[in-house]
């Protein structure tokens, strides 16, 4: 299963810009070596412009929906859609969208954590459904959206759940990078799955994003990193083999006592 990341530079505040973008990041990898799944990062439509939120955001997930879904059936390839703002009902939410080569949605997210040192709160409304997961080409994954990273409690519940494969979109700024690549390790090493994150890169109103987008395996190895100032793709394989292979030399699963704790 092959993967590519787009460790995007944002253009911000321009929906119709980054999709032009992200088409033509598309035709260049599909020329390439094609991959099965692409990978997108946080709030690609706008970047984090919060006070124009209200009117580039999506509403109800649209025209970026439709968007993503003839992209994955023209390509005939996943998409794991990064983030997008999205407002339903006058509320804005952070919402992942998944889709499996046909073009189906097969699994929406809205991120629940809110990220206070970007201001988010002021601005957007947390996810209130419980997160699950979803299958591309036969394996079962989950998505969470940057600060999400911070609560293990989501990973261990998509592990739990079946999980072999977590992405992990995102707006990381540069000051905490070494949390970005660590945390990633430990959500990989701790319930022995891929981890793969799209981050961005550039600078916002003074704040650096950091890239280092990974590929971690389910033994915490870096398979591939991206470099922390430009923008540029990630490449990579996940192999669902190695996750059970991990699992079966050290039994972390079949050790855990959840009664006591
Ligand atoms: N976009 C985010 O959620 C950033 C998270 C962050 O900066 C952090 O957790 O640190």
């Amino acid at each position: 299963m092959k993967i590519a990341v787009y460790q995007m530079e944002l253009v911000p505040g321009s929906p119709e810009e980054n999709r032009e973008k992200v088409s033509r990041w598309v035709e260049t990898q599909m020329q390439e070596d094609a991959p099965d799944i692409i990978v997108l990062p946080e709030m690609w439509t706008t970047s984090y412009v919060l006070e124009q939120l209200d009117a580039t955001a999506d509403e109800s997930s649209e025209p970026t929906q439709s968007y993503l879904s003839d992209l994955a059936k023209k390509h005939q390839i996943n998409i794991v859609g990064g983030s997008i703002a999205n407002k339903v009902n006058g509320n804005i939410y952070n919402t992942s969208l998944i889709f499996n080569r046909n073009g189906e949605l097969v699994y929406k997210y809205n991120k629940i954590h809110l990220v206070p040192m970007l201001n988010e709160p002021a601005y957007l409304t947390g996810g209130e459904e419980k997160v699950e997961t979803f299958e591309l080409d036969g394996v079962r994954m989950g998505v969470i959206i940057c600060y999400d990273l911070r609560f293990p409690e989501l990973a261990r519940k998509l592990a739990l759940d079946g999980a072999q494969v977590l992405f992990v979109v995102a707006e990381w700024p540069k000051p905490r990078t070494n949390h970005w690549v660590s945390l990633q390790i430990a959500r990989a090493i701790e319930n022995q799955m891929y981890v793969v994150s799209s981050n961005n890169v550039g600078t916002l109103d003074g704040v650096e994003y950091t890239g280092a987008s990974l590929i971690v395996d389910p033994w915490g190895e870096v398979v591939a990193k991206g470099s922390e100032n430009k923008e540029e793709t990630i490449k990579g394989s996940l192999n669902p083999e190695r996750v059970v292979e991990v699992r079966k030399n050290v039994p972390v699963f079949a050790s855990r006592v959840p009664d006591l704790y």
